[in-house]
């Protein structure tokens, strides 16, 4: 069974005050901890000093996005060797907000992942049906084509983390039901199983969509859910942490 990972993903919110959130968290993750691996990713502007609150601790920190190049000339974008070279040790590629605000296809998705195995640092993978494709009968075919497609070549199964993120759970306070979590879940493992051999049982899948410590330990039972990706619940540490030690038992 892979580690359990509890993510949280910040998006466009946090000034340099609310690192103090980061501190709290920090504050109660040890660094020896054998149980949940516990990371969150913030925005660019707080990564450098997110890592110096978590530092000593088990918080990772990590990035939102990253380009797919290494440097050059890409006014306001970020390679991932800079979030790295501030403090990151992962980052989220394929968020369903960055595929819709920036029209990232599942080629420049896998790019990104790419160039953050180059910077040595994990991506996590996000994919994810609309509301309408689901309604369309058409989950399994999107996530099939997002999996093969935003999955870059030459990646290890160990070194990549997969987010299941229903687009019309995220943000909604509409959760997913373990039915329609376990049947995906099982589904990407099946697709890591048959591209990667015995080695995709080693990827973790994270859920993410409305998860808050009142769903969480009921989410984290499903089959093949190997953590969370949280984004409003990831805010205020009390509750990020609550779900933390639901996963850490
Ligand atoms: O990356 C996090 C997801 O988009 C979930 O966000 P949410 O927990 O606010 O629904």
């Amino acid at each position: 069974m892979p580690r359990t990972l509890i993510a949280g993903n910040w998006k466009m919110n946090g000034l340099m005050a609310n690192l103090a959130e980061v501190e709290r968290v920090a504050a109660e993750v040890p660094a020896s901890s054998e149980g949940a691996e516990t990371l969150l990713c913030l925005p660019a502007t707080l990564i450098h000093a997110g890592s110096a609150k978590s530092e000593g601790s088990g918080l990772k920190i990590g990035g939102e996005t990253c380009h797919a190049n290494e440097k050059g000339a890409h006014t306001g974008d970020l390679a991932a060797e800079m979030l790295k070279d501030a403090g990151a040790s992962y980052v989220i590629v394929g968020h369903s907000e960055r595929r819709a605000d920036h029209g990232e296809t599942d080629a420049v998705v896998a790019a990104q992942a790419s160039a953050a195995l180059r910077a040595g640092i994990t991506p996590i993978i996000c994919v994810g049906e609309t509301l309408d494709q689901r309604d369309a009968g058409e989950v399994l075919t999107v996530i099939t084509t997002q999996m093969a497609e935003s999955i870059p070549e030459g990646a290890e199964a160990a070194a990549i983390v997969i987010a299941y993120e229903p687009v019309w759970a995220i943000g909604t306070g509409r959760v997913a039901t373990s039915e329609q979590i376990a049947e995906v879940h099982t589904s990407i493992r099946n697709l890591l199983v048959r591209r990667f051999g015995d080695a995709g049982r080693t990827t973790r899948i994270l859920y993410g969509g409305s998860m808050n410590p009142g769903n969480a330990a009921e989410i984290l039972a499903v089959a093949e859910v190997n953590g969370g990706l949280i984004g409003g619940a990831s805010l205020k540490a009390a509750d990020f942490l609550a779900i933390y030690r639901l996963a850490a038992q």
